[in-house]
C-alpha cells in the first residue's frame, strides 16, 4: 500500500441548481488546492451519512437549507496528500439564498461554461456529468 492509498477522506460535494446555472466554490489560498474550483462540501464525519453531511456543510458554509437529490458522480483521486473519495449530489436550496461564509468567491455558472474554471481534479468526472446533462 502506498503513504497515499493510507489516507481516504471521504468527501462529499453539492452540485447545486438553480435557473440553470450551478454554483461554483473556489477555495482559498494557503491550504491544499488553493485557488483551484470545486463543489461547495466537505469531509464527511464519523457517523454521518453521505447526505446528512451534505446538509451540514452547506449550512455551515453557505447559510442555507438544501435537499439532496441522487448522486452525480464519485470518483477517488490521489492527491500528494491523500486520496479523496469524492461523492458528488445534485442539490436544490429550499430556503434562502446562498451567502458566501469560506470560499474566496462563489459564482453561478452556466453548465456548458464550467469548463473555463480550473477545478479540483476530483471534480472532472462530476463536471464531465453535468455538461452531458446540462451543457448544451
Ligand atoms: N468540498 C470539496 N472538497 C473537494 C472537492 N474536490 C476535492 O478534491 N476536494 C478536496 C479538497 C480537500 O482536500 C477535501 C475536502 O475537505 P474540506 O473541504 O474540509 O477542506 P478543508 O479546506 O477544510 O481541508 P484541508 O484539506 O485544507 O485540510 O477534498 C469538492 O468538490 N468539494
Amino acid at each position: 500500500m502506498t503513504n497515499s492509498e493510507s489516507k481516504k477522506i471521504n468527501v462529499v460535494g453539492a452540485v447545486i441548481i438553480r435557473d440553470g446555472m450551478v454554483l461554483c466554490a473556489q477555495r482559498g489560498p494557503g491550504g491544499s488546492l488553493a485557488g483551484l474550483w470545486e463543489f461547495p462540501g466537505g469531509k464527511i464525519e464519523p457517523g454521518e451519512s453521505p447526505e446528512v453531511a451534505l446538509v451540514r456543510e452547506i449550512d455551515e458554509e453557505l447559510g442555507c437549507a438544501i435537499a439532496v437529490g441522487e448522486r452525480v458522480a464519485y470518483t477517488e483521486f490521489e492527491y500528494d496528500f491523500g486520496t479523496v473519495a469524492l461523492a458528488t449530489f445534485y442539490c436544490r436550496i429550499t430556503g434562502q439564498a446562498p451567502t458566501n461564509r469560506e470560499h474566496t468567491s462563489i459564482r453561478w455558472v452556466k453548465p456548458a461554461d464550467l469548463d473555463a474554471l480550473g477545478w479540483a481534479p476530483a471534480d472532472i468526472p462530476a463536471v464531465d456529468r453535468i455538461k452531458a446533462r446540462y451543457g448544451a
